[in-house]
């Protein structure tokens, strides 16, 4: 065993335990949630996830550590389970005294799931800390499975099962999305990898999206959602975007390019925008900005009751109109002299070559003062050393790597990044992109880089650039 490595973890620990209690002492609760979404907590939060990780995969016989790791799936399996039963709601509407807490048995006569299997289910979940089995067989919320709630009563979830999502913070439809569909893609990953016919194709025909699903050999995962008997995983999908929004501070996409310095009239265009949510807070802050959003025609069609809800003024004035576009089609004529054109989690969709002709798409329409904005996340490699020989630097701000004895890109701390691109991967044959990938990407479209905003693992980073 390392020691020394694991005594240098544990410092960190306690290091960065010491700044979460000097922290906490300024805050006036001890609501779990209060505290880890302020920004000055994340970085001792971040150190403190990453060392105790690290430290974990030191401590643990090799053995243990891959048995973990390798049935990891039944705890995504048993999210799915609660969350398309809705344990969360009936432990808030039903639950009994001072904790809120019900009888897996009390809870399988709401949701009419066999009580002796739903009580597995929910204690491998309460051993990972989501719900507390606060007495044998008893179970109420906590923290984080509070964040899986949709806010609406038992009734209204039974009424309308597809819109079982809206107007929630959409983690429960994030989680649904991970659990269900990029779940099953995962599964046929080693498959695609293993075949010669598919493991050198980049084509998002031979996604292990194609084998996971009946019928799916020969269509995109974004048409596969958009087919009428796929609307309840449209819906889903589309909140899930939400609820991957809602993690990160409302204002994200301000903290990058510089929206204010763009002149009055200039036209920003959201592709692929979905409803427009994203950049929202673009004509909130810039009322000199007219916004277009574009998405599918589907995805579009619900853009004006999103606006109606956050942004009527908008929507009246007609600061934000919507347009159902391909963007593998020309750019529509009369979208000229556009400011910006935004691509926020589209590059990260999508293989190499059909990036290309997305951004041909765009480049084509742009001016000489038009400037893309692309928000992603920005890959780091897991060694210290960030460089590849022969090629520029993966990352430009040495700020956002770890400290050591930490692995430099955060570890578990970031793995989420590593995870989506994966179910990128596994849902579109398609990646997240390190620097010098997204440089070569625009430079094929006759772009270059001017700006890289890095977000230090705490929203999505952007890079702006500009037709050569
Ligand atoms: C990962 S989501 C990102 C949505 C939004 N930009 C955001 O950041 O929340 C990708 C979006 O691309 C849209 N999309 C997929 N294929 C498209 C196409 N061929 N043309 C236009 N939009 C498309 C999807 O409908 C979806 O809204």
């Amino acid at each position: 065993m390392d020691i020394k490595q694991i005594e240098a973890l544990s410092s960190v620990i306690s290091s960065s335990v010491a700044q979460l209690k000097q922290l906490q002492s300024s805050l006036k609760t001890t609501e779990h949630t209060a505290a880890t979404t302020k920004a000055e907590f994340l970085k001792p939060s971040l150190e403190v996830v990453a060392a105790a990780s690290q430290l974990i995969a030191l401590v643990r016989t090799p053995e243990r550590y891959l048995m973990d790791m390798s049935t990891a799936h039944q705890l995504s399996a048993s999210l799915r389970v609660v969350v398309e039963t809705h344990v969360v709601e009936i432990l808030r509407d039903k639950g009994k005294g001072l904790k809120k807490a019900l009888s897996a048995e009390e809870i399988g006569a709401y949701n009419h799931v066999n009580h002796l299997k739903l009580a597995r289910v929910l204690r491998l979940l309460a051993t990972h800390h989501v719900f507390d089995e606060v007495t044998p067989n008893v179970f109420a919320n906590n923290a984080i499975s509070n964040a899986l709630d949709t806010g609406k009563s038992l009734a209204e979830l039974e009424a309308s099962p597809d819109e079982k999502y809206d107007g929630s913070n959409g983690i429960a439809a994030l989680v649904g999305i991970f659990s269900d569909e990029t779940f099953h893609n995962a599964v046929c990953t080693a498959d695609i990898l293993k075949d010669p016919q598919t493991t050198n194709s980049f084509s998002p025909y031979d996604a292990p999206f194609a084998l996971a699903w009946p019928g799916t050999r020969n269509i995109a995962m974004y048409d596969w959602l958009n087919l009428p008997e796929n609307n309840y995983r449209k819906k889903r999908f589309g909140m899930g975007m939400h609820g991957m929004n809602s993690m990160t501070p409302s204002d994200a996409i301000l903290r990058g390019f510089d929206w204010s310095s763009l002149p009055p009239g200039s036209i920003v265009v959201d592709c692929g925008g979905g409803v427009g949510s994203v950049s929202l807070p673009i004509v909130q802050t810039c009322p000199q900005i007219h916004l277009i959003v574009q998405d599918t025609a589907p995805v579009v069609a619900e853009g004006p009751t999103f606006w109606q809800a956050n942004q009527p003024q908008a929507l009246a004035q007609g600061r934000v109109t919507f347009q159902g576009h391909n963007f593998f089609e020309p750019q529509p004529a009369e979208n000229k002299n556009i400011s910006v054109f935004l691509l926020r989690m589209i590059m990260h969709n999508w293989p190499d070559a059909e990036c290309i002709k997305i951004l041909k798409n765009v480049r084509n329409s742009c001016t000489r003062d038009t400037r893309i904005v692309i928000v992603d996340n920005i890959m780091l490699f897991a060694s210290r050393s960030q460089e590849i020989a022969g090629q520029e630097t993966g990352t430009s701000d040495p700020d956002a790597l770890a400290p050591e004895p930490l692995l430099a890109n955060w570890g578990v701390a970031n793995s989420l990044s590593y995870k989506q691109d994966l179910n990128m991967l596994s849902n579109h044959n398609a990646c997240e992109r390190t620097v010098p990938e997204f440089a070569s990407l625009l430079s094929q479209a006759n772009f270059r880089i001017v700006e890289v905003h890095q977000a230090h693992q705490s929203w999505l980073p952007q890079v702006v650039a500009v037709p050569i």
